[in-house]
């Protein structure tokens, strides 16, 4: 490994958020732990916390030791190392959850002898000491910023293990093909050598498979963390807005039946049965003299082009006009769901006329008015995101894209490897390629990789977690 030791400081931290709150949590990690506490906490009991042993809760206060005035009633958690989150020392003051008593015990650590936290740092810490690799602290800030239920269900199964034992079974594997070639590079047969890599020609193929199917998470993975970028578009007055309230169930967005309504973009998270999606509402797409109006109009085009998904509105009460058309023009090789809209109202667009714009993309028929057919959609938009795919708590899932980036060269030293096999050369040149797959593979769980990506990863943390 080529990370450094533990620094061993005492970090301190608020590890909940800053704001009013119900009960607000001051967390200090490290081998000054006890004796900081010591020198600010009293127990309502007369207990020493010499005496206490890990995983107890006392009922006390909090003095300043310069003034002896109280600063707060607490609870102190106590939980001794090696058995902690971080696998040292911690305290964890629980105060009442306000940000003047909480800034006030925080600056009383450090007063004793805590240093800041870094962001992440708790979590750094738990990892370099070996309580979770690098796939489960990654799970860590998963479970943080879940944006729904399945989110979430993702990343409790990363935090519990389950992509990162899914790597360690692929690294064993690569493991024992090199410990099986090296073998048999001793015998002076040579046909020892040649059965020795055709055993392992076999394993290699199994193990693609296994890491096609790893990488096939990869796309849910990352909507389920991030959201589906999508956005909604078509000419002003076509009820975008009103579809982007419908699919929040609440009134965001201002919707009159005055067109250009929309001027700027609104941005909000929607819980699709599950699948998180960022929905983008969009100014009516129109060539205009209003400046304001053509500024968002532009927006609306960049938009389209980062989307994962672009839902276009059209108005089933009247025809197609050009401003449809241009619209249904920015779609090329985007995926997108073309929605009539006001089927409620006699109508005058066909489908078959519609269909003629779309490149064979789905048309489907809605009144958001009348809420008709948006139950549809929703569950369009569900099986797209998961292509097939369940999403189980017990499965492994690829969250991000340094997972992916480390599966996918693995991936590609492994195909190498077996092309090096078929073309006959020798054992040596076949180790080399499986070693370099272990050693991506062991990227993902932190086994081997460098301080920076260490860094980077830990500092997207907040303070306190
Ligand atoms: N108050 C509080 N709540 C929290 C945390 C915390 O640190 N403090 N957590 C974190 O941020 C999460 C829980 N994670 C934790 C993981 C391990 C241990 C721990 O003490 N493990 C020991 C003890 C095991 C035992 O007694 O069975 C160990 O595994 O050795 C604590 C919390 C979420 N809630
Ligand atoms: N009859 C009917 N009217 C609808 C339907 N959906 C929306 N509307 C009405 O259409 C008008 C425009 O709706 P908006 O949601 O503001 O349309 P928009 O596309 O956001 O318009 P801009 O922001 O101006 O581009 C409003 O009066 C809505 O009530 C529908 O399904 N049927
Ligand atoms: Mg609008």
């Amino acid at each position: 490994m080529l990370i450094g030791l533990t620094s061993d400081d005492t970090i301190s931290a608020i590890a909940t958020s800053i704001g009013e709150g119900g009960i607000g949590i001051v967390r200090v990690s490290g081998s000054k732990a006890l004796v900081i506490a010591d020198k600010l906490f009293v127990s309502k009991a007369g207990k020493k916390l010499t005496d206490v042993l890990s995983h107890k809760v006392l009922y006390g206060d909090i003095i300043d030791p310069d003034s002896g005035e109280k600063v707060d009633e607490v609870l102190l958690l106590i939980m001794r190392a090696p058995r902690s989150y971080t696998c040292e020392d911690i305290i964890e003051v629980h105060c009442h959850g306000g940000p003047v008593p909480l800034q006030r015990v925080l600056a009383l650590t450090m007063k004793a002898g805590a240093r800041l936290a870094e962001p992440g740092e708790f979590t750094k810490r738990a990892f370099l000491n070996g309580r979770l690799d690098l796939a489960q602290a990654e799970a860590v800030i998963d479970i943080i910023r879940a944006k729904t239920d399945t989110s979430l269900k993702a990343a409790i199964g990363n935090l519990s293990g389950q992509l990162s034992e899914q790597v360690k079974d692929l690294r064993y594997t690569i493991l024992q093909m090199i410990a099986q070639l090296e073998a048999a590079i001793d015998f002076p047969e040579e046909d020892i050598e040649e059965a020795a890599a055709n055993d392992v020609a076999k394993l290699i193929q199994e193990a693609d498979l296994q890491l096609s199917a790893l990488l096939a998470t990869a796309q849910t993975g990352r909507i389920l963390r991030e959201g589906l970028a999508t956005v909604i578009i078509g000419k002003p007055n076509v009820g975008k807005s009103s579809l982007l309230n419908a699919l929040l169930r609440e009134k965001r967005a201002i919707v009159t039946d005055i067109p250009g309504t929309t001027r700027d973009i609104i941005e909000e998270y929607v819980n699709i049965r599950g699948v998180p999606l960022k929905i983008i509402d969009t100014a009516g797409i129109r060539e205009t003299a209003d400046v304001v109006e053509k500024m968002g109009v532009e927006r609306a085009r960049e938009l389209v082009g980062q989307a994962d998904l672009i839902l276009v509105l059209l108005d089933s009460s009247a025809p197609l006009s050009s401003e449809d058309k241009a619209v249904l023009a920015l779609l090329s090789g985007k995926k997108a769901i073309v929605l009539i809209n006001k089927s409620d109202l006699p109508g005058q667009l066909e489908s078959e006329e519609v269909e003629k714009y779309t490149d064979d993309r789905l048309v489907l028929r809605i009144s958001v008015e009348l809420g008709q057919g948006l139950a549809e959609l929703e569950q369009v938009i569900v099986d797209m995101v998961y292509s097939g795919q369940v999403c189980q708590g017990e499965a492994a899932f690829v969250s991000n894209v340094r997972q992916a980036d480390a599966l996918e060269q693995a991936r590609g030293r492994l195909t190498e490897a077996l092309a090096t096999i078929e073309a006959g050369m020798p054992t040596d040149c076949i180790v080399v390629d499986l070693r370099a797959a272990w050693e991506k593979l062991g990227e993902i769980t932190g086994d081997t990789v460098g301080e920076d990506i260490i860094d980077q990863i830990f500092t997207q943390f907040c303070i306190g977690k």
